[in-house]
C-alpha cells in the first residue's frame, strides 16, 4: 500500500464515553480500512469499565468492541488511563483522547492530558464553556506542550462552525454579530411545534421525540433551560474575545453569564432524571400552547435563537417570534441549525452555515473530522 499513512506512525486513540456519539464514533473510525487508517484504537472507557490494549494489539474492525469492553475487569479510572497514555507519548507516537461524555469530571482532566502531550478531541462543551479558570488552564497547557484540543462538534455538531470562525478571525476579518438557531433539540421542537398556525402537536410530545431521536443532552432539561445554547455561545464568544476586535464582548466567567431565557417551568426545575422530567412535562402543555396561539395571531412562529452581538457587546439566548416568511421559519427542518456570521467582509449578506445540528452520525463525523486534522 503506498498510502502516506503507512509511512507515518499511527495516531493512538483512546475513547472515553461510549454512548450514542461515542459508539458511532468508534464505528466510523473502525470503518476506515486498517491499511489506510491513520489511527490505532488502543483504549475504551465507559462510565464503569475500561479496556486498554496498547499499540501492539489495537482494537480492529473485526473485533466486537462492545463485548471486549463489557468483559473487561478493569474499572473506569481516568488517573490510570492518564498513566497508560503517558507511556505511549513518544518522539514519534502521537496520542489523542476523545471525550464523548458530557462529564465535568472528564473535562477537568484536559489540562493534565494536554500537559502530557496528549491531544484532546471532543464534542463535550463543558470545559470550553465552564469556568474561565479551566479554560485558561487548557489554553496554557496546550501552548506549553504543543498538544492540540479540537472541539468542532461542540457547536453545530458536524457542521463547520468553529473552523470557519477561527479562519475568519485568523485572516483579519472582524465579527460584527453571529446569530442563529444553535440547538438541534430546540430546532426540532419548534420546527414541529410552531408552524404559524394556532394548532399543532403537544409541546411535551415533540420534546419526547427529540429525545428519542438522540438530539437532546443526556438530561433534556439541559436543552430546554437554554444552557446548551448558552454554552455554545460562550465557546464562540471566547474565540472572538481572544482577538483585539472582540474586546467589546463581555468576558464571560462561564456560560452562566450569558443572558438566557429558560423554558423550564419553575415546578420542573431541578428534577434529577430525564425520565421523570419527560413524564411531568405534559402538565405544562397548555402554557406552551398559549405561546403558539399568541405567535400565530401575529403571523409568526416561535424559534429559540442565540446571538453573539460583538458590536452591541451582548451575548444572549431566548425564545423569539419570527414572521412566517423569515428564513428561521421557512428553511429549517429536522434538527437543523442555522448560523449566520455577519462580519466586516460578509456584509451586508452574512456567511450562512445550515444543516443537521444534532444526532449521532453527524456529531461523530465532526469528531472524526477533528481527529483527521491531527494527521
Ligand atoms: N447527541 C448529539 O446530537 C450531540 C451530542 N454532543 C455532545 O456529545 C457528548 C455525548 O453525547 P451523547 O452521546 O448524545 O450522550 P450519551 O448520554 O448517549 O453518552 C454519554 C456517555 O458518557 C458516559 N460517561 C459519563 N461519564 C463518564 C465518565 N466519567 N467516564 C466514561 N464515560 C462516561 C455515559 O456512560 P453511562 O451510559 O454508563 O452513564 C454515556 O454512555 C455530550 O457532551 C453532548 O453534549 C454534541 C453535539 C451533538
Ligand atoms: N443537545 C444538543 C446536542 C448538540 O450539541 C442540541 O440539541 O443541539
Ligand atoms: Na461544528
Amino acid at each position: 500500500m503506498s498510502s502516506a499513512s503507512t509511512h507515518q506512525p499511527k495516531i493512538l486513540v483512546a475513547v472515553v464515553g461510549v454512548g450514542l456519539v461515542g459508539s458511532e464514533l468508534i464505528n466510523q473510525l473502525l470503518s476506515i480500512p486498517p491499511p489506510l487508517s491513520p489511527f490505532k484504537l488502543v483504549s475504551l472507557t465507559s462510565s464503569s469499565r475500561s479496556l486498554f490494549t496498547g499499540k501492539e494489539s489495537p482494537i480492529g474492525p473485526n473485533d466486537s468492541w462492545k463485548s471486549l469492553l463489557a468483559s473487561s475487569k478493569a474499572p473506569a479510572d481516568l488517573k490510570a488511563l492518564t498513566e497508560q497514555l503517558k507511556q505511549l507519548v513518544g518522539e514519534k507516537e502521537r496520542v489523542a483522547l476523545v471525550d464523548n461524555t458530557s462529564s465535568e469530571e472528564v473535562a477537568a482532566f484536559y489540562p493534565t492530558w494536554l500537559k502530557e502531550g496528549i491531544n484532546v478531541v471532543t464534542p463535550n462543551k463543558k470545559a470550553f464553556s465552564g469556568d474561565a479558570d479551566l479554560y485558561s488552564k487548557i489554553l496554557s497547557a496546550s501552548r506549553e506542550s504543543g498538544a492540540k484540543f479540537l472541539n468542532e462538534a461542540t457547536v453545530g455538531a458536524g457542521l463547520p462552525v468553529i473552523a470557519p470562525l477561527k479562519e475568519l478571525l485568523a485572516t483579519g476579518d472582524k465579527i460584527i454579530k453571529i446569530e442563529g438557531v444553535f440547538s438541534g433539540t430546540m430546532s426540532y421542537i419548534f420546527n414541529n411545534f410552531s408552524t404559524g398556525t394556532p394548532e399543532g402537536p403537544a409541546f411535551s410530545s415533540v420534546v419526547a421525540i427529540a429525545r428519542e431521536k438522540g438530539y437532546t443532552e443526556p438530561h433534556p432539561a439541559d436543552d430546554l433551560n437554554g444552557f446548551d445554547v448558552a454554552r455554545k455561545l460562550t465557546i464562540l464568544s471566547r474565540l472572538i474575545s481572544s482577538m483585539p476586535s472582540g474586546s467589546s464582548l463581555p468576558s464571560l466567567q462561564s456560560f452562566a453569564s450569558v443572558q438566557t431565557a429558560s423554558l423550564i417551568p419553575p415546578a420542573l426545575e431541578g428534577i434529577p432524571t430525564g425520565d421523570e422530567f419527560i413524564k411531568r412535562l405534559p402538565e405544562f402543555d397548555d402554557e406552551f400552547a398559549k405561546l403558539r396561539v399568541e405567535a400565530s395571531k401575529e403571523n409568526k412562529v416561535l424559534r429559540f435563537v442565540g446571538v453573539v452581538d460583538v458590536a452591541g457587546g451582548q451575548v444572549r439566548a431566548g425564545l423569539e417570534k419570527y414572521p412566517t416568511d423569515h428564513p428561521f421559519a421557512t428553511s429549517l427542518g429536522g434538527s437543523d441549525n442555522i448560523i449566520m456570521f455577519h462580519t466586516e467582509r460578509y456584509s451586508p449578506r452574512p456567511l450562512i452555515v445550515q444543516g443537521a445540528g444534532a444526532g449521532a452520525a453527524v456529531t461523530a463525523m465532526g469528531v472524526l473530522g477533528d481527529l483527521l486534522k491531527l494527521v
